[in-house]
């Protein structure tokens, strides 16, 4: 249990306090005694109102459960004339178009990859930013991007077969990207700079230029023998790296040892469902690595391949322009910072009534507090050119939320002494209530909006959950094919071009949650682009390297310009609930689906309650690893407690199944020396413990989430650890 220091009517645990006192506030311009009695005041007047939103959601379910049970024969006209009843549905918001200003160009221009990063891991979080660089034949030689095929093994010392492919797909790059006039990059022998235009000697001694000459946008080094070449496509550069007396240069006629290319445009900081953050020293800690990163500061010492590394943010690029100027690129992704939603009250600080706050509201606070170290650049690098704090907002359901958030943000805003609208909203669309109301809680941030982004695993996690009564859902595996799925993807971006995102904020979309699959990726990920993302979110610095080539093969802002052409509406696509119609798996079927998410709670939950934890890359059924988050815990938990609801399996079954999969998950992990296994006791494991709330106590969890069970069980984990040290 925390100590807490009362200041005013407020009990704030210490370290928090401290923190903010010593570290967050010096240096803001803010007065202490102000800051604290404003903060007092902002719970007290909004409390209130976010649990007044709260008690809704619960309303709402409840109405539809009950609804269910009341009509037994499902007819679609009279389910969604109930919804718009119930205020489900709102009426249809009239037309408006965003106005969003001072947003970086990261955001409201380019097109290219979003990385997310769990922040409370220094490490990591370091690597996200400086992923804003990424080099492709690392990508390409580490991952299965390419195939091992033809003695291209990746394991073991450099395999020049494996370096001949990676060396081959890049230069096949540089073809689509910056192609020469009639002649491919292979034939290259050496890259100068000539009048401020490439010249490319070619291997029969003649010379080819770019067959457009505007693509190039500087070099480094002397123009006759540049060591870098930087170039220009679909608003994205990269780097062809020369260096003749580098390992792999050396093996290059042209001297190419990489291609650097501009990866993670956007990082989200996440404070949400990647990290596992239950008290005050938790909190600290992920407001800490966000200051360190906001005065650019931040380092993370670490030992790696027996060697011991200071990781720190990256430095800014610097070229010589074609004309001969001096020219500068950001070295670092721009960051926005992920908060939680309005759900989660925190321990943190406590009201005067001795309730826990909305954690929501604290977040806000310190975030934007954080952030405007950065605004007023008194740090080592400034995050936004343009003067905003970049705050993603997640798990809103409708527009009454959204205005609250707004109203908070307005708050935060006037307590900090910033400009209005300084703090700029991305809106998840992760919540079916959200998806069917897109334009109406767009509208209540219109000002302030920078992104909406199709946080489809939540959303598949609120899908389950919100017609748990209606029917046994389909398989877990089939529900991207699902017409829900679909159209809720397309209707985002219908709603987002309709509002005036282009060329002012992101349509974003989801994550791709197999870290290790890079050659799917890059089969199946440029369907994002397809679909008119401008963004789409990637788990991986490497991920993102890769991810960023499809922003080159496609243009999105011609997409977007097609889709706007056709822009209509999909709600009722988006009401069709994925219920399997008179389903016939078979016993090993259901039995596979079972363990298969038991699997994955297990995997996840043991080290989010066991070692705090929150994104694990947990090994599926046929061994794949999959990144899982709070987000894809809601799906698995939500998808057993609908088919136990159905009878589709038993509570015992589910509960044998959650034992033998608890073995597998201990065996998965014996090489962990901090790992407690599960199998031994489960009585005693509160890891397995918790992963049997969030299933049997699922049908009752608020909307699904997992958030209040694991909260409570890592709680009771962490103070049976200090009682047994
Ligand atoms: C539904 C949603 O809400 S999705 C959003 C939440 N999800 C996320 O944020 C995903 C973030 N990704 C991750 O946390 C991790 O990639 C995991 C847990 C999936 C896999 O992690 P690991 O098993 O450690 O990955 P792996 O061993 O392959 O690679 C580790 C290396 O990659 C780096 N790395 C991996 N993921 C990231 C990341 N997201 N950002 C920055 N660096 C990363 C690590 O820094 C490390 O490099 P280093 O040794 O130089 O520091
Ligand atoms: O936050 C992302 C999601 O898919 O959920
Ligand atoms: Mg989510």
């Amino acid at each position: 249990m925390a100590n807490y220091v009362k200041i005013g009517n407020l009990n704030v645990a210490d370290v928090l306090y401290q923190f903010i006192n010593d570290e967050a506030l010096p240096g803001t311009g803010l007065d202490r005694e102000k800051f604290w009695s404003e903060l007092e005041t902002l719970f007290s007047e909004l409390t209130p109102k976010n649990k007044q939103l709260l008690a809704q959601r619960d309303e709402i379910q409840d109405k539809i459960n009950v609804w269910k049970r009341e009509n037994r024969d499902f007819r679609f006209e009279n389910y969604k004339l109930f919804l718009q009843e119930i205020g489900y549905l709102e009426p249809e918001a009239e037309d408006f178009q965003i106005s969003t200003e001072n947003v970086d160009d990261e955001v409201a221009l380019k097109a290219g990859p979003q990385l997310v990063v769990p922040v409370d891991n220094a490490r990591y979080a370091l690597n996200a930013a400086n992923a804003r660089w990424g080099s492709l034949y690392d990508a390409l030689y580490g991952t299965d991007a390419i195939s091992e095929e033809d003695g291209a093994q990746r394991a073991g010392s450099y395999n020049p077969i494996r370096g001949e492919k990676v060396i081959t797909f890049a230069k096949e790059f540089l073809d689509l990207a910056a192609p020469l006039k009639q002649i491919s990059h292979k034939n290259a022998v050496k890259y100068s700079i000539v009048e401020g235009k490439l010249a490319v000697l070619l291997s029969d001694g003649t010379t080819a230029g770019l067959q457009d000459d505007s693509k190039l946008a500087g070099y480094n080094g002397n123009p006759e023998n540049p060591t870098a070449i930087l170039l220009k496509n679909n608003d994205l550069y990269f780097e062809i790296e020369v260096d003749r007396s580098h390992p792999i240069g050396k093996t290059d006629q042209a001297g190419v040892k990489d291609i650097l290319l501009e990866a993670a445009l956007t990082t989200i900081m996440d404070c949400e469902d990647s990290v596992a953050a239950v008290d005050a020293d938790d909190k600290v800690l992920v407001y800490r690595n966000w200051l360190g990163l906001m005065k650019g500061n931040l380092t993370a010492n670490f030992s790696k391949n027996n060697n011991t590394v200071t990781r720190t943010l990256n430095p800014d690029r610097f070229y010589t322009s074609p004309t001969g100027e001096d020219i500068s690129l950001e070295g670092r992704s721009l960051m926005f910072a992920r908060v939680v939603g309005h759900l989660m009250m925190s321990n943190a600080i406590l009201d005067p009534d001795g309730n826990e706050v909305p954690e929501g509201i604290m977040d806000t606070v310190l975030i934007s507090l954080i952030g405007k170290h950065s605004l007023l650049g008194t740090g080592k690098y400034q995050n936004s050119a343009k003067g905003s704090i970049y705050i993603v907002k997640p798990k809103m359901h409708g527009s009454k939320e959204a205005a609250f958030a707004n109203e908070t943000f307005n708050r935060v805003e006037d307590m900090l002494e910033l400009e209005r609208y300084t703090l700029k909203i991305g809106v998840m669309d992760e919540e079916r209530r959200t998806s069917l109301n897109l334009k109406a809680c767009i509208r209540e941030v219109k000002q302030r909006i920078v992104f909406i982004n199709t946080g489809f695993l939540d959303r598949t996690g609120d899908e389950i959950h919100t017609s748990m009564e209606i029917g046994p859902m389909i398989r877990k595996n089939t529900m991207k094919f699902s017409t829900w799925l679909q159209s809720y993807e397309k209707s985002n971006v219908f709603v987002g071009l309709a509002a005036g995102f282009q060329n002012r904020a992101q349509i974003g979309k989801g994550m791709w949650a197999m870290p290790d699959l890079m050659d799917e990726m890059l089969k199946q990920k440029i369907g994002h682009v397809k679909a008119g993302g401008t963004t789409a979110w990637v788990p991986s610095p490497t991920a993102a390297a890769l991810h960023v080539l499809h922003y080159h093969q496609l243009n999105v802002k011609r997409v977007q310009e097609i889709l706007a052409k056709d822009i209509h509406d999909l709600k009722d696509d988006i009401l069709n609930i994925p219920v399997a119609e008179n389903p016939t798996w078979t016993p090993e079927e259901i039995q596979q689906e079972l363990d298969n998410n038991a699997q994955g709670i297990l995997g996840y939950v043991v080290r989010w309650v066991d070692q705090g934890i929150g994104c694990s890359k947990v090994p599926d059924i046929n061994n794949v690893g999959l990144m899982e988050d709070r987000a894809t815990l809601r799906i698995s938990s939500q998808h057993i407690a609908n088919w136990m609801h159905h009878g589709i399996c038993t509570k015992d079954q589910v509960l044998d199944t959650l034992k033998r999969m608890a073995k597998v998950v201990d065996q998965q992990n014996a090489g962990d020396s901090a790992y407690r296994p599960m199998a031994t006791d489960y009585n005693q494991s509160v890891a397995f413990q918790a992963a049997c709330d969030l299933v049997f106590e699922g049908y009752v969890q608020p909307n699904g989430y997992t958030e209040p069970i694991l909260h409570r069980r890592r709680l009771e984990a962490k103070a049976k650890m200090s009682v047994e040290k």
